[in-house]
């Protein structure tokens, strides 16, 4: 392809594009107490990154932030994060969907607001990286754009900053969007293969892209309506596949999540088959940092995967201590880099 591109949106303060849409949705909960209306604290479920946002903007602002986290299903660098930042960490053992559903009940009978990306306020500040490609781009519209989806709202956000500036005249198109999902977890990809109709939560089975680990997701209505406005498609992604992707952009200089790895996959897949021209303008949502998922990538380098072949695995090379056998490794590399 030659015109392909990565939009990395997970550089940023807390690792994930959830950045965006959390600086809006605090700063208007610090708005809301200073005016004095009784808002306790912020709360939110989270599978790793929404939590880190929350909790480190709600430190900044000085109000009390609760995280109810998935016992066991999230990044050690994703759980240390709101630990880190004085957040209230609850670790419960159940799935995101468990504290999702919990999260509502509890912010139903309490005065804490609810963060989680069915608020608009998040969708405000995620639309905003929409605007930046195209402003980015100079206003050259790309033809796709592909976002990993788990809770699903930032394909909405990309939507919305897309139409948005359709609407104020900046642009005369959107782009088409492409929602990706991990096979492991895939309700909304059951959805449109199905048609669009008959919608069935499920029960996300794990996968490496831990954050789209999502069976019931909130804003399924939303989604829907982004992909079928823009004449939008669903992929997924084996397990392998996705981290096949991600060996193969790290190994370009990049250090993308298993998200992006999703991605990645659904971009392969829609080339293969003809779906994406080679010359059609893409863009490759990246949504988090790398390092977040540093077990993972460690696990695929050294082979440490059942029932996974690894087959962009870059392990090191054990080597003894004197100059001979440093010497007899180099030249076996090298010599295998000449061809
Ligand atoms: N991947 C998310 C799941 C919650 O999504 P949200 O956008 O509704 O907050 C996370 O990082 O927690």
């Amino acid at each position: 392809m030659n015109d392909l591109w990565v939009k990395h949106c997970g550089i940023s303060h807390t690792g994930s594009f959830k950045d965006l849409g959390m600086s809006v949705l605090v700063s208007q909960v610090n708005r809301l107490r200073k005016m004095g209306r009784p808002v306790v604290g912020v709360g939110c479920a989270s599978t790793g990154d929404t939590s880190a946002a929350l909790s480190a903007y709600c430190a900044s602002a000085g109000i009390p932030s609760m995280v109810f986290l998935p016992a066991n299903r999230i990044s050690m660098a994703q759980l240390v994060q709101p630990i880190a930042n004085g957040a209230f960490v609850l670790s419960i053992d159940t799935d995101f969907d468990g504290c999702m559903q919990l999260i509502r009940e509890v912010t139903a009978e309490l005065p804490i607001y609810l963060a989680n990306s069915l608020n608009s306020l998040r969708l405000e500040g995620q639309k905003t990286a929409a605007i930046e490609i195209l402003q980015q781009f100079d206003w050259e519209v790309p033809d796709w754009v592909i976002v990993p989806g788990g809770n699903l709202g930032n394909i909405y956000a990309f939507y919305k900053g897309f139409q948005m500036c359709k609407e104020l005249g900046l642009v005369d198109r959107i782009p088409r969007l492409v929602c990706a999902q991990a096979a492991n977890a895939n309700p909304l990809y059951l959805y449109f293969k199905a048609g669009w109709k008959d919608f069935k939560a499920i029960k996300a089975s794990t996968t490496f892209a831990s954050a789209i680990q999502i069976g019931d997701p909130v804003s399924i209505d939303r989604a829907v309506y982004a992909l079928q406005n823009s004449n939008g498609i669903v992929e997924e992604a084996t397990e392998e596949e996705l981290m096949d992707a991600m060996a193969q952009a790290d190994s370009t200089g990049m250090f993308i999540c298993p998200h992006t790895g999703v991605a990645l996959s659904a971009l392969f897949k829609l080339r293969n088959s003809g779906v994406i021209k080679p010359t059609d303008k893409t863009v490759v949502v990246s949504t988090a940092h790398g390092l977040k998922f540093t077990q993972s990538k460690t696990d695929y380098h050294s082979k440490d995967i059942k029932d996974m072949a690894c087959r962009f695995s870059n392990p090191p090379v054990q080597v003894n201590a004197d100059f001979g056998s440093v010497m007899d490794v180099l030249k076996k590399y090298l010599l295998s880099k000449a061809h």
